[in-house]
């Protein structure tokens, strides 16, 4: 029996109003004008706009790195002041973001050191998230005896790790080449099916964006505000070939596509 007084969960993440600028004086530019969007838990959410919109600030002040100007974030229900606990992430350089004289396993353990946890935690931990990315076997190698795709798979056990309930990605797979970014995108997929993590990725590639997504989230041009939200009707299980061959899938890259050259053209003063 469902209950007529039944309340409406809050969502996991929440944005509104949030706006930043760089610079001072005459040298002030508005990046973010009024950015607002919610990720539901379990919501694989994906961001995309024009190259400048501000996809990456707006990733840091989300996640506390960066103070907004204004603006309210919320996961779950908490305003962020600063990194929050429940939230791990993934950015685009890799190579940059791994310690080149510490294993696998070291990279992946070294951080959970700040979550105040036991040395056998810590490596039971980072042995379960080596495994959820398929690299229990090279736990014991170092960054630069592994492939730029498994460098990433590292990355993501390291966030894993953190055992996070949001995992935020920065255009995580851009450095790969095409068969490691669609093995990635699967991975990804399927750690959310079977983690249960909620997603918030910023990709460049619009096939990427609906492929991975229950919701496209397009950004105008800077000062950056959302254009449209596109839900992504393709149920959960996705295949690179046939869901990609799907008219629903071309007619949403379409959309995306569409929305991303207007807010593009918009910016340009075409
Ligand atoms: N620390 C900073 N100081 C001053 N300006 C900055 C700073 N960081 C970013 N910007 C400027 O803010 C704008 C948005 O940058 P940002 O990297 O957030 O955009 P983006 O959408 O992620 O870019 P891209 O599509 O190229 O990845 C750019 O014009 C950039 O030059």
């Amino acid at each position: 029996m469902t209950s007529s007084t039944s309340t409406t969960a809050a969502p996991l993440l929440s944005v509104a109003g949030l706006a930043k600028s760089y610079g001072t004086g005459a040298d002030r530019r508005q990046v973010l004008a009024d950015v607002e969007f919610v990720v539901d838990t379990g919501d694989f959410l994906t961001i995309v706009g024009p190259s400048g919109a501000g996809k990456t600030t707006m990733l840091r002040c989300l996640s506390g790195l960066l103070p907004p100007d204004t603006g309210d974030i919320r996961l779950s229900g908490t305003p962020v002041g600063g990194p929050p606990a429940e939230m791990a992430l993934v950015f685009q350089d890799y190579s940059r973001s791994l310690l080149p004289w510490m294993s696998v396993l070291g990279n992946v353990t070294f951080p959970l050191r700040s979550r105040g946890l036991r040395a056998g935690e810590r490596e039971s931990r980072a042995r379960e998230a080596l495994a959820a990315v398929g690299l229990e076997a090279s736990a014991r190698l170092y960054p630069w005896q592994i492939s730029g795709g498994m460098q990433q798979r590292v990355a993501i056990a390291r966030a894993l790790a953190y055992e996070p309930k949001i995992l935020v990605m920065d255009e995580p797979f851009a450095s790969v080449d095409a068969q490691t970014r669609a093995e990635l995108e699967d991975l990804v997929l399927g750690l959310r099916d079977r983690l249960g993590i909620t997603f918030l990725l910023v990709t460049h590639d619009i096939d990427e964006a609906v492929y991975l997504a229950d919701r496209v989230v397009v950004l105008s041009g800077a000062p950056t505000t959302v254009t449209a939200v596109v839900p992504v009707d393709l149920g959960r299980d996705r295949d690179q070939v046939d869901t990609k061959a799907r008219p629903e899938f071309v007619e949403l890259r379409s959309q995306v596509y569409r929305l991303i050259r207007a807010a593009a053209q918009q910016k340009d003063g075409k």
